[in-house]
């Protein structure tokens, strides 16, 4: 199966539980979501006049919005000839569960690569057992889809984008029902934004979930 990819490369994973760890990130293009506050706007369309040679999207986008296809096999030989070390993928986007993601998950799996992917949760996770699924709930976005119940059950870490009080409330009744055995619950301040910043503490203390900082901004990393 090909998947069309807008960014492939190699950092610190900056989010969540897997803070700090090494990560190839592979970022798929399409995304109908329409948060308002998106940092990878140009990963929303998936134009036609924007595909580009598959070599031409190992490096990061920025603001262009090109993509290339690649199937599981050209991925991996990509990983090869860009010699990176990283032994997580990271699969992001664009909403990377636009797309059917066992082939690719196992593929990598099978390589000796961990998986994770960082989805909306507005559509179903189709992926390996093995892989770490952070749902990131979009609720009430102009693009009008809901959350889906198979992404909250099979997501391992539910971590929620907050800027106000109302995305606490949004969230308190999204996990109304959701057995969150086994499961990480954090808050991400929204663009860094000091209020937003302090209301996550002060949530996160109040309800003991975790705090997730996008530290690759901090630190002006990709
Ligand atoms: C760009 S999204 C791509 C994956 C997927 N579409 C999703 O929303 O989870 C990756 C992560 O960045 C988060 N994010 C995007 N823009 C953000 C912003 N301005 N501030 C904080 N988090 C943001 C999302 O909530 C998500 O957890
Ligand atoms: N360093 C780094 N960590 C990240 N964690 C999630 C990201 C994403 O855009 O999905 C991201 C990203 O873009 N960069
Ligand atoms: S779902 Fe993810 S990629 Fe899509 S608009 Fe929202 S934050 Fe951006
Ligand atoms: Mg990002």
């Amino acid at each position: 199966m090909q998947y069309p990819i807008n960014e492939v490369f190699e950092t610190i994973q900056g989010e969540g539980v897997n803070t700090g760890l090494p990560a190839i990130f592979v970022r798929l293009q399409g995304c109908p979501v329409g948060c308002p506050w998106c940092d990878t706007r140009h990963t929303w369309e998936q134009t036609p006049e924007n595909e580009v040679p598959a070599e031409q999207v190992l490096q990061t986008d920025g603001q262009l919005g090109r993509w290339a296809w690649y199937d599981a096999e050209t991925l991996l030989q990509a990983f090869q000839q860009k010699s990176f070390s990283a032994k997580h993928v990271v699969l992001t986007g664009g909403e990377p569960c636009l797309f059917d993601l066992v082939e690719l998950t196992n593929s990598l799996n099978h390589a000796g690569y961990t998986t994770q992917i960082e989805t909306s949760g507005t559509f179903e996770v189709k992926c390996s057992q093995s892989t770490w699924v952070t749902v990131s709930p979009k609720i009430g976005m102009k693009g009008g889809l809901n959350v889906q119940s198979q992404a909250l059950a099979r997501a391992n870490e539910i971590k929620h984008p907050v800027a106000t009080q109302r995305h606490i409330e949004q969230l308190e009744s999204l996990l109304e029902g959701v057995d969150l055995t086994g499961k990480v619950v954090c808050l991400q301040p929204i663009s860094q934004k000091p209020n937003a910043t302090a209301l996550a503490i002060k949530e996160c203390i109040a309800h003991n979930w975790r705090l997730s900082v996008q530290t690759h901004k901090y630190l002006q990393i990709d």
